[in-house]
C-alpha cells in the first residue's frame, strides 16, 4: 500500500471527480469473434473517467476556501478537448485491416480521422488505450490528479470498466513503449505518417 505525503496511505477516502463525455464512432472486428461486427458499423459511446487527487496535489479534507481538488473546466478541458475533435466521429481500424490500406490508396487526406489500433478495436481495447491516453495527459499536467478508472459504454447494454494500470491489459509488450500514439500527450490517434 503506497504512502502519500502526510503519511497518508492509498486507501484513505478522497473525492472522487468523474466526467462523462460522449462520442460517435465506427469501427469493425475482423478476427473472426464477431462475425456480425466485420462489417464496419457505429455506436454512439459514453466515455466516464474517475479521478482521483494525484501525487502532487493530494489532500483529502476540503481546505474551508475554495473547497476543491481541481476546478472542473481545468480537471477535463484536455481531455474533453481530445475526445471532441480526435476521437468523435473517427473510424476505429486495426493496423491489420486491409481497409486501411483502401484508405491511404484512395482517401489519403482521410487517414488522419482513423484511430490504428493492436488488434481489432473493441470495447475493451479502445478502454485500454484512451486510458493510457488520459493518463499521457495527467502526468504532462503535474501529477495533479491521477486516473483510477475508466468505463467506455458501447452500446445502453454493454459496457467495459477499467481500473489501475491500463498498460497492464494491452496485449503485446511492444505497447509499452513511449513511442505509441496512446503513451504521447499530444492529440495524435495514430502512429501513421
Ligand atoms: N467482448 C466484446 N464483445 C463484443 C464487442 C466488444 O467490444 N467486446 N463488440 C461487439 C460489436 O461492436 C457489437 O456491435 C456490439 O455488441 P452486441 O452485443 O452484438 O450489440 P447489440 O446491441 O446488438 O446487442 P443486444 O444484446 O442485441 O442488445 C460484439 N461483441
Amino acid at each position: 500500500m503506497a504512502t502519500l505525503p502526510g503519511g497518508v496511505v492509498n486507501s484513505t477516502p478522497c473525492p472522487e471527480l468523474i466526467f462523462t463525455r460522449r462520442f460517435s464512432m465506427a469501427h469493425r472486428l475482423i478476427s473472426g469473434c464477431s462475425e456480425r461486427c466485420a462489417t464496419p458499423h457505429g455506436h454512439n459511446e459514453y466515455v466516464t473517467v474517475t479521478l482521483r487527487a494525484g501525487k502532487n496535489n493530494f489532500h483529502h479534507r476540503l481546505d474551508g476556501h475554495a473547497n476543491m481538488l481541481l476546478p472542473f473546466a481545468e480537471a477535463k478541458g484536455r481531455w474533453h478537448h481530445f475526445i471532441d475533435e480526435h476521437i468523435d466521429h473517427a473510424f476505429q481500424l486495426s493496423a491489420s485491416d486491409p481497409l486501411l490500406g483502401w484508405f491511404k490508396e484512395n482517401e489519403p487526406q482521410r487517414v488522419k480521422r482513423i484511430i490504428v489500433t493492436p488488434g481489432d478495436p473493441t470495447t475493451e481495447l479502445m478502454a485500454a488505450l484512451l486510458m493510457a491516453k488520459l493518463n499521457a495527459f495527467l502526468h504532462d499536467q503535474g501529477d495533479l490528479l491521477t486516473l483510477h478508472s475508466l468505463e467506455l459504454r458501447e452500446t445502453p447494454t454493454n459496457s467495459v470498466r477499467l481500473s489501475g494500470d491500463p498498460l497492464f491489459y494491452l496485449p503485446f509488450t511492444d505497447n509499452l513503449s513511449k513511442d505509441h500514439w496512446w503513451n504521447r500527450a499530444d492529440n495524435t490517434i495514430s502512429d501513421l505518417s
